[in-house]
C-alpha cells in the first residue's frame, strides 16, 4: 500500500467529494479515482459507495478511516524522531548541589552524562542543599541535589540516590565544650549548638531538640553543612549534619558522632527536577542517565 494513496483516501473519507479533494491533494480526478480504487483492489472490497451526486464511506471505508490515520499518526511521529536520532544533543544545563554532593553524588552520573553526550555544557552551582528545591522549582536551576522534603512539591520529580544518617557531632580533642560532654547524657541546655540556617536538617534538630524539652544555646547558624564540621573540629561546639558531608570533609577526622537517642531521621538525597521540563530533551537525557544508576 502506497502511504500517498491513503493519504487521498483519508482526505476523500472526509471531503465525500472526489472534485474537492483532487483540487486540495493537487492530484487529477483520474489520479484520485485510480488511486482509491488501487486501494480497494488492495482490501479487496469497495471503500465508498459512489452513485452520481454522493459519496460515502462504506463500513470497510470507516475502518480503513480509523486505521489509516493511525497508521499517518505514527508514521509521522517516528520519523520526527528518527530524524533527531544522532544528532548530539547541545546546549546548557544547570546543576545545583552541596559542595559534598559534588564529591560524591555527581561524578558518578555526571562522567557518564558528559561520555554520552559530550557538547552539552554543565553550569554547576554549589552551595546550602537546603536551597536545593528551591533553586529547581524557580527555574533558576534544571536539576538540584536534596534531601528529599517530607512532603514533596507536586511539581518534583525525585529520584533517591543515597541514604545518610543525619548525625550530632562534637570535637576530638579537648575543647571549651568537652565539659559540657563529660557525663553520659551530654548538658544540651548548655552545650553550644552549631547548626543549619534553615531546611531540613535544621528542621529535625529543632523538632528533636523540642521533643525532648530542651531549649539550646544556639552558638551558630550556618549555611551549608561542611563550614559545621569545620566550625566544630575547631571545638566552637556541637553540631548536627549529615554523615556523608563528614565522611569528605578534610576536617572530618577531627570530629566524632555523637550517639543519641533517638536518632535523627536519616536524609533521602537524591536529584530533583520539575515534572513540566522532563520532556526538554537535554533534562531528561540527564534525568534517564541518573536513573540508570539505580
Ligand atoms: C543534601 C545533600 O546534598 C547532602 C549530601 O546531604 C549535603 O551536602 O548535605
Amino acid at each position: 500500500m502506497e502511504l500517498r494513496n491513503l493519504e487521498l483516501f483519508l482526505h476523500l473519507a472526509d471531503s465525500l467529494h472526489f472534485a474537492r479533494t483532487a483540487d486540495a491533494m493537487a492530484v487529477s480526478p483520474s489520479t484520485l479515482s485510480r488511486a482509491i480504487q488501487r486501494l480497494e483492489q488492495e482490501v479487496g472490497c469497495p471503500l465508498f459507495e459512489r452513485d452520481n451526486r454522493t459519496v460515502q464511506l462504506t463500513p470497510a471505508g470507516d475502518r480503513l478511516r480509523e486505521f489509516g490515520r493511525h497508521l499517518l499518526d505514527d508514521w509521522q511521529a517516528l520519523r520526527h524522531e528518527l530524524r533527531h536520532v544522532g544528532e548530539p544533543l547541545q546546549g546548557r544545563l544547570r546543576v545545583y548541589c552541596s559542595v559534598t554532593a559534588s564529591y560524591f553524588l555527581l561524578p558518578d552520573i555526571l562522567g557518564r552524562f558528559r561520555a554520552r553526550y559530550p557538547q552539552l555544557e554543565i553550569k554547576l552551582e554549589t552551595g546550602d542543599p537546603a536551597l536545593a528545591v528551591d533553586k529547581v522549582l524557580s527555574d533558576e536551576a534544571e536539576l538540584g541535589i536534596a534531601a528529599r522534603p517530607d512532603a514533596l512539591p507536586g511539581k518534583l520529580h525525585f529520584i533517591s540516590l543515597q541514604r545518610v544518617p543525619l548525625v550530632f557531632i562534637a570535637p576530638k580533642s579537648t575543647s571549651p565544650v568537652t565539659r559540657w560532654l563529660q557525663n553520659e547524657e551530654p548538658d544540651w541546655e548548655r552545650l553550644p549548638l552549631i547548626l543549619s540556617e534553615q531546611g531540613l536538617a535544621r528542621k529535625r534538630c529543632d523538632q528533636w531538640l523540642r521533643n525532648r524539652g530542651i531549649s539550646p544555646n544556639l552558638y551558630a547558624e550556618v549555611a551549608g553543612n561542611e563550614a559545621i564540621v569545620s566550625m566544630v573540629a575547631l571545638g566552637c561546639g556541637v553540631g548536627v549534619v549529615p554523615e556523608a558531608v563528614i565522611d569528605h570533609s578534610p576536617m572530618g577526622d577531627k570530629v566524632r558522632i555523637l550517639e543519641v537517642r533517638p536518632a535523627l531521621k536519616p536524609f533521602d538525597v537524591g536529584l530533583c527536577v520539575q515534572k513540566r521540563r522532563l520532556d526538554e530533551p537535554m533534562i531528561r537525557a540527564f534525568w534517564e542517565t541518573a536513573q540508570q544508576r539505580n
